[in-house]
């Protein structure tokens, strides 16, 4: 059974997450890669965080350090309270690990190709055991009732499946255990348009009916928008931009954030320019200063030498730029 949840606290409490990388071969270009930079946020109960930020910028990272996957080098993660980092973190996850899930964005690697799908369903039932037979057969024709396939797929194999309806056996999957939270990983990514939009209505719904809430990582600006409460922008490791959504894509403050969105493709103008010139930095030793400095059309000799601390501009929306210092 779920713990009554105050709409009030949240469900994922995420304050200075830091996590390393030891790189490179022994004696020449070995350092420390900071793969996500100090990060802070909250998730509240039935509501969807979603992550943007182009490819490397560590969203997966933080995907993986909340659901245990991966250990943070740094930081704390609370989930209804409760510390699930660092040493002591350890039992507390154990205790806590069903209430936890993840969706990666591969279904087809995600799955054995010669287990049952009633087997790949239950995998996470048959960890926590303690089921007779009848229970897990019953939690998996509710669960393929759930995410929308009839009860007779469940002796079948993945490959009889389209890509579309593989994503709703790993949803059902990630279900199994009655969660409360769960990442989606580039969830639809893998998806053509119109598989994309019906997955996302399946979690919508689930998250209405189930009470769910969601950490929703994804490269597409569309996508998040389409799921999201609220958003963060991460940028080489660091949310640079933390807001509710329509503040986000009506009032974006973040010179990163606004160069994001200027280059969504619009059919009325035909393709943008892209997002903003240059590269992400290394991470590798990062160097003293603003992570966008070297590409941010804004910068000023400050941003050369100190980073900026995400904070306030105004209700619920933070942004971590020099620009914004006196606001
Ligand atoms: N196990 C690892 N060892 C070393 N470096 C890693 C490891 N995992 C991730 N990284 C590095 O950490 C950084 C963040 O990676 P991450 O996968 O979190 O980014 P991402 O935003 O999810 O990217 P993508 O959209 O391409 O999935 C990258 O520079 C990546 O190379």
């Amino acid at each position: 059974m779920k713990d009554t949840t105050d709409p009030a606290v949240p469900i994922i409490r995420v304050r200075n997450l830091r996590r390393d990388f030891k790189v490179g071969a022994r004696g020449r270009g070995r350092g420390v890669l900071r793969a996500v930079n100090d990060a802070s946020f909250d998730v509240m109960p039935g509501e969807t965080l979603g992550v943007v930020g182009e490819s490397g910028s560590g969203k997966s990272t933080i995907g993986r350090m909340l659901v245990g996957l991966l250990p943070a080098s740094g930081g704390e993660i609370e989930l209804f309270g409760e510390t699930i980092t660092g040493p002591l973190g350890k039992r507390a996850l154990a205790r806590v690990r069903h209430r936890l899930q993840f969706v990666f964005q591969d279904p087809h690697a995600a799955m054995n190709p010669r287990m049952r799908i009633s087997d790949i369903i239950a995998e996470p039932i048959d960890i926590q055991g303690g089921w007779s037979r009848k229970a897990r057969a019953d939690r998996v024709s509710e669960l393929l009732d759930l995410v929308g396939l009839s009860a007779q797929f469940a002796d079948r194999f993945p490959h009889e499946f389209s890509g579309g309806q593989r994503q709703r056996i790993v949803i059902a999957r990630a279900l199994a255990l009655d969660p409360d939270f769960i990442v989606c990983d580039e969830a639809v990514a893998a998806l053509d348009v119109s598989m994309q939009a019906q997955v996302i209505n399946l979690l919508m719904d689930l998250q209405d009916r189930l009470g769910l809430s969601y950490l929703f990582i994804a490269h597409d600006l569309a996508v998040v928008r389409a799921v999201s409460t609220r958003i963060a922008v991460l940028y080489a490791g660091e949310i640079v931009e933390l807001s509710g959504k329509s503040a986000l894509y009506e009032d974006p403050r973040h010179p990163y954030t606004q160069a994001l969105l200027a280059a969504i493709p619009r059919p009325e103008v035909g393709v943008r320019k892209p997002p903003i010139r240059g590269e992400v930095p290394s991470m590798l030793n990062r160097p003293a200063g603003c992570a966008l400095c070297p590409r941010c059309p804004s910068a000023f000799d400050r941003c050369k030498t100190e980073a900026p601390a995400l904070r306030e501009v105004a209700p619920g929306h933070s942004v971590a730029c020099h620009l914004y210092d006196g606001a």
